[in-house]
């Protein structure tokens, strides 16, 4: 499968602006003073989540359950996932970091969770103010519930090639609670290099030490784009055997506990480069450029996808 990620429009598994797209200056400005991109209108989120819809990705990463006090840009997740349109064959995960956000998830029409840790002590108690084996505890909870609900629930794995407190994290952690998340019955660990500081060869050891733990077949990857590795990154992860990548549509996103990081691999530049591979993904490309258009065009900022801004040139 395919997966691509979105904060609201996020696209998982596999996965622009243009060039052309006016207010420059503002753009500068916004970028400058990373505000670009700070608060989605909820209109925009739910346009864009269908636009991706009709691009053949077959999972969106649709919005968080977090508390709107920690993450006030989430804090309309109901009215988007009730806004959305859901196609037949797309599925619209959530992220639950805790049973109540489970609990409001699926009072909002929710089919699939996500639950997020981390291999880091301090990005765990940054980030959902808990240490990690808290963090595992509310995490079974969730499983609990979801298991009685017949909710297939993903787990992510963030800081895996480094973190912003931490600094180098060891593969051997990473293994650790990779295994206890997907002991617990996640269906698919992905693991997040969150501040994109990975290269080929950290990737590589890192994914030799989990792929001991987990199946290759349970394993995606979620690459930031930070350093400009994160298509070499998947690139190894590829040749590893995995097969779920998660990108974002113009390279969109970033952690608002992991100052500095950019956005995912943009979604666009993964299509492009599994297309040159041979790679079926189903997913069409244009469709993708025009909705990363749509999308900075609305957030009035820049693509980060190298072939969008290639596409604008020719
Ligand atoms: C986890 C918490 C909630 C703990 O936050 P907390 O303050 O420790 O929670 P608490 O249990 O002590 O409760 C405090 C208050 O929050 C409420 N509360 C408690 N839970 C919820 C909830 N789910 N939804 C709404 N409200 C909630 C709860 O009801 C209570 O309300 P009060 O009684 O004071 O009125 C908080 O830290 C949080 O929301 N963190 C989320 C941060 C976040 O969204 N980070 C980015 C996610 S993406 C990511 O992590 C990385 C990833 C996945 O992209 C991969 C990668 O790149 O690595």
């Amino acid at each position: 499968m395919l997966s691509l990620s979105l904060p609201p429009g996020q696209h998982r598994g596999l996965p622009a602006e243009s060039e052309g797209g006016g207010g420059g200056a503002a753009r500068r400005a916004a970028e400058r003073e990373g505000t670009a991109g700070s608060v989605v209108p909820t209109p925009v989120k739910i346009r864009l989540i269908d636009m991706l819809s009709e691009t053949g990705l077959p999972v969106i990463e649709a919005t968080s359950f977090v508390s709107p006090r920690w993450v006030p840009q989430m804090a309309d997740h109901a009215e988007v996932m009730q806004g959305i349109n859901k196609l037949p064959g797309v599925s619209y995960p959530v992220l639950t970091p805790n049973l109540k956000g489970f609990q409001a998830a699926v009072a909002a029409g929710a089919k699939e969770v996500s639950i997020f840790g981390a291999a880091s002590e301090l990005f765990t108690k940054k980030n959902i103010n808990c240490s990690i084996e808290e963090s595992l505890e509310r995490f079974s909870e969730v499983m609990n519930a979801a298991r009685a609900a017949s909710i297939p629930v993903r787990g992510y794995v963030s800081c895996v090639l480094g973190c912003p407190y931490e600094g180098n994290i060891s593969a051997a952690k990473v293994a650790e609670v990779s295994k206890k998340m997907y002991s617990m019955g996640c269906y698919e660990i992905s693991l997040g290099d969150t501040i994109g500081i990975g290269t080929p060869g950290s990737m590589k050891e890192m994914l030799a030490a989990v792929m001991k733990e987990v199946p290759v077949g349970a394993l995606a990857v979620h690459c930031h784009d930070t350093y400009g590795q994160a298509l070499a990154n998947i690139l190894v992860a590829l040749q590893m055997g995995v097969s779920v990548v998660d990108a974002s549509v113009a390279g969109l996103g970033g952690c608002p506990y992991a100052q500095g990081a950019s956005g995912n691999v943009a979604t666009e530049d993964l299509v492009y480069m599994l297309n040159g591979l041979g790679i079926h993904t189903g997913v069409d490309l244009q469709k993708l450029m025009d909705t990363g258009t749509f999308i900075c065009n609305a957030l009035n900022r820049r693509t980060n996808s190298k072939v969008s801004q290639a596409a604008c040139r020719l």
